[in-house]
C-alpha cells in the first residue's frame, strides 16, 4: 500500500475552524459544531478505526479577528482572513508534519489557504514532493483580489495557493506553502466568473465541469481527474459543500443548481480514499443559520446538509457499502 509512505494507519488529526469572515453571510462559523454534535468524530473513531488527534476545540480564533478590517485592494476583511488561516496553518502543518491525515471542519472556504498552505509545506518537507489538489467545488475560487466582483475571499483561496497573485497581507505564504498549477484539478463547476474563466484557460488548469460528469459519468471523470494527478503525488481533497446538489446541501451560502447528487459527492470522496494517497481533507460551507427565510432551507433541510457534509467526510476517510 503506498498509503503506509504518505500517512500514518489511521492517525487523523482534526481541526475545526469556526470561521466566516470570508463572506458575507453569517452562520457558517457554526458548521464545524453542527457536524461534530451529529456524532461525525466518534463514527470515525468506533466505525472506521482512527486514532483522533483533536484539541476539542472549534477554533474562532477571536483574538485574530480585528475589530475595524477595512477593504483592501478589493479583498474583505483582509488582516482577519490572514490572521486566522496563518494560525490554521499552523495547525494542519503540526498534524501533516507527524503524518497523521488532517481533516479541517469549516468554515468558509477561505480557510484551505491555510489548510492547504500547512499540508503543503509538511509534505514537501516530509517527502520532498509537491501536494496536488482536487477542487471539488460549484466555484473555481481562483479569482485574483484584482478579478474578484465581489472582494470575498472565499472566491479567491486558489489563486493564492497556487500563486497566480500574492498580496502584503498574505506574505506569510511562501513558496513551499503553494501548490502546483498543473497539480490541480477540479470536479463539479457549474458557477465560474468570468475573469476566472480567464485565468483557467490561461493556465491551462484542468477543470471537470458538471458538463463533464454529464457527458462522461462521475466514474469516468475521477478516473481522468487522478490519471491527471500521476500515481506518486499525494492528494488533499477541498470538498465545498455546495458541489452537491441545493437537494441535497441547501444550507450553504452560495447554493448553485444542477450539481453532484449525494452519490456522486461520495464516489468521489470514495475513490479518492482508494488511492491510498489522501493526506488531507477539507470540508467547507455548511451554514446551518441559513433557514426558511424567502422559501429558503427548513431546519430539516439544515440537518441534510449537516447529513451529507458528514457523509463526504466518513466516504474519503474509508467508509464503504459493502
Ligand atoms: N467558496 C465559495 N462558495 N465561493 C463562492 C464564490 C463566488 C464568486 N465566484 C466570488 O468570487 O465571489
Ligand atoms: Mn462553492
Ligand atoms: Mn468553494
Amino acid at each position: 500500500m503506498p498509503s503506509q509512505f504518505l500517512t500514518t494507519d489511521n492517525e487523523l488529526g482534526v481541526v475545526a475552524v469556526a470561521f466566516s469572515g470570508g463572506q458575507p453571510k453569517a452562520g457558517v462559523d457554526g458548521g464545524p459544531k453542527a457536524m461534530i454534535e451529529s456524532g461525525l468524530l466518534d463514527e470515525i473513531k468506533s466505525e472506521l478505526g482512527y486514532t483522533i488527534h483533536y484539541d476539542n476545540t472549534i477554533h474562532s480564533y477571536e483574538t485574530e479577528i480585528l475589530a475595524e478590517d477595512p477593504t483592501v485592494d478589493n479583498m474583505k476583511r483582509p488582516q482577519s482572513c490572514s490572521n486566522v488561516n496563518y494560525k490554521l496553518h499552523t495547525q494542519t502543518y503540526e498534524h501533516a508534519s507527524q503524518g497523521r491525515l488532517v481533516l479541517t471542519l469549516g468554515g468558509d472556504h477561505s480557510i484551505a489557504i491555510g489548510s492547504i498552505s500547512g499540508v503543503s509545506k509538511a509534505i514537501r518537507e516530509r517527502l520532498n514532493k509537491p501536494l496536488a489538489v482536487i477542487w471539488v467545488d460549484a466555484h473555481a475560487d481562483i479569482n485574483t483580489f484584482q478579478t474578484s466582483p465581489s472582494g470575498n475571499i472565499h472566491g479567491m483561496p486558489v489563486a493564492f495557493l497556487a500563486g497566480l497573485c500574492s498580496h502584503d497581507v498574505f506574505g506569510w505564504l511562501k513558496e513551499e506553502d503553494r501548490i502546483p498549477v498543473d497539480k490541480l484539478v477540479y470536479i463539479g463547476l457549474r458557477d465560474v466568473d468570468s475573469g476566472e474563466k480567464k485565468i483557467l484557460r490561461e493556465n491551462k488548469i484542468k477543470a471537470f465541469s458538471m458538463h463533464d460528469i454529464d457527458r462522461h459519468g462521475i466514474g469516468r471523470v475521477v478516473d481522468m481527474a487522478l490519471e491527471y494527478i500521476g500515481e506518486e503525488t499525494p492528494i488533499h481533497l477541498s470538498f465545498d459543500v455546495d458541489a452537491c446538489d441545493p437537494a441535497h446541501a441547501p444550507s450553504t451560502g452560495t447554493p448553485v443548481r444542477g450539481g453532484l447528487t449525494l452519490r456522486e459527492g461520495d464516489f468521489i470522496c470514495e475513490a479518492v480514499h482508494q488511492t491510498g494517497r489522501l493526506v488531507a481533507m477539507d470540508l467547507v460551507e455548511v451554514n446551518p443559520s441559513i433557514l426558511a427565510q424567502d422559501g429558503g432551507p427548513d431546519s430539516w433541510q439544515v440537518s441534510e446538509t449537516v447529513r451529507t457534509g458528514c457523509s463526504l467526510v466518513r466516504c474519503a476517510l474509508g467508509e464503504s457499502l459493502l
